[in-house]
């Protein structure tokens, strides 16, 4: 096995005993590693191209272990979209967990813009189509991302998305179906909304909304919007709309795309656009086959509703709220699940920078 990887002799024989051999690493975040890896099923010989994430508990901060692993495994096996990568296997092998999912064989959205520039608009409606609607099947299940980013966004051979890397989701309704706020700051500062930087608790649903904005203005222009490594500046760029398309691309780019991302990257909670308006609005309209879902777009939707529905059926409604229930300037009123203490875990240096 190449120098590459860090699997023990132990461990390379319990995967190969079923079917995984790990070669290549394909990418790397903060507490994990992806390999590329070859799958024979040991009972039908059948075998596939697949990557495995190895996240070594060993080596990760112990509010990751006890606290985002937990969630990032158990959102992980309950999700099942075409726009999501699909969990093909997962294991635990003393400090390591052994993530399987399908290989997206043309890397991440960043890595693809990098490499070939600013995207097309009428690619960039395609894709950002698909990362709505995983978002929408995503916010239905009540589980917010917190980490929508480019690197999350992974590419299929055929050239479509599958949104990956759940290690921030979070389910953003507690026991009694009442809405919570996080006040866990994570993800990557560049796609973090004001209101996480402002450092109040935050709803985790209306953020992911801005990220997306960040994601759209990236694939138009392959710059970000707001780069300052400073939160406070950061901040104030952001709270003063103090972004602007590229001279490059401004001409070029439709009014109606135009208006979407200023729609997301808004500020006010209250007007930032939500997924509904997204998929509603003039520039997904501009190609008329994207109204519609596929069958497999309407199946996972549907299977995500029914889910709310016996969720929200099966809700506890006898025992008392939380004591520490806030009232918070924002549209509704909040609980403030008390497990969740303030962290910043921002990724504060990317290892791609722009190049201008
Ligand atoms: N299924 C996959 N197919 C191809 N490449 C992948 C796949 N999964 C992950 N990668 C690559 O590995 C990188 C890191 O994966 P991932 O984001 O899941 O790790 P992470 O440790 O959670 O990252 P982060 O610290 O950014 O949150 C991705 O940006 C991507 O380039």
């Amino acid at each position: 096995m190449s120098k590459d990887l860090d699997t023990t002799a132990s461990e390379e024989l319990a995967l190969s005993s079923r079917g995984y051999r790990l070669y290549k690493k394909l990418g790397e975040g903060s507490y994990a590693k992806v390999y590329l890896t070859d799958y024979k099923n040991p009972k039908d010989g059948k075998t596939a191209q697949l990557a495995c994430k190895i996240i070594d508990v060993s080596k990760a901060p112990k509010d990751f272990v006890k606290k985002f692993l937990p969630r990032e495994l158990d959102i992980l096996i309950k999700l099942n979209h075409p726009h999501i990568i699909h969990i093909q296997n997962i294991f635990q092998r003393r400090n390591k967990y052994f993530i399987f999912m399908r290989f997206a064989e043309n890397g991440d959205l960043l890595e693809f813009i990098l490499k070939k520039g600013a995207v097309s608009e009428a690619q960039a409606r395609v894709w950002f189509r698909q990362i709505v609607l995983a978002v929408q099947y995503l916010h239905e299940m009540d589980i917010a991302h917190r980490d929508l980013k480019c690197e999350n966004a992974l590419i299929t051979a055929n050239y479509n998305i599958k949104l990956a890397d759940f290690g921030f989701a979070r389910y953003v309704v507690d026991s009694h179906g009442k809405k919570v706020t996080s006040d866990t700051y994570c993800g990557s500062l560049s796609y973090a909304a004001p209101e996480i930087l402002r450092g109040i608790p935050y709803h985790p649903k209306i953020a992911d909304m801005w990220s997306i904005g960040v994601i759209l203005y990236i694939m138009l222009n392959k710059a970000m919007p707001f780069d300052d490594g400073n939160i406070k500046r950061l901040y104030e760029q952001q709270t003063n709309k103090r972004w602007r398309f590229r001279a490059k691309v401004i001409d070029l780019l439709s009014e109606q795309v135009k208006k979407l991302t200023t729609h997301l990257l808004e500020p006010d909670i209250n007007k930032r656009w939500k997924v509904e308006q997204v998929l509603n609005s003039d520039w997904i309209a501009m190609d008329a086959r994207l109204l519609e879902l596929t069958p497999p777009e309407q199946y996972a939707l549907q299977c995500a509703q029914e889910e709310k529905k016996k969720n929200q059926a099966g809700i506890k409604t006898t025992t008392p709220l939380p004591k520490n229930k806030k009232k918070l300037d924002s549209i509704e009123d909040i609980n403030i699940v008390e497990d969740e203490k303030i962290y910043v875990y921002f990724v504060l240096y990317t290892h791609r920078q722009f190049i201008k």
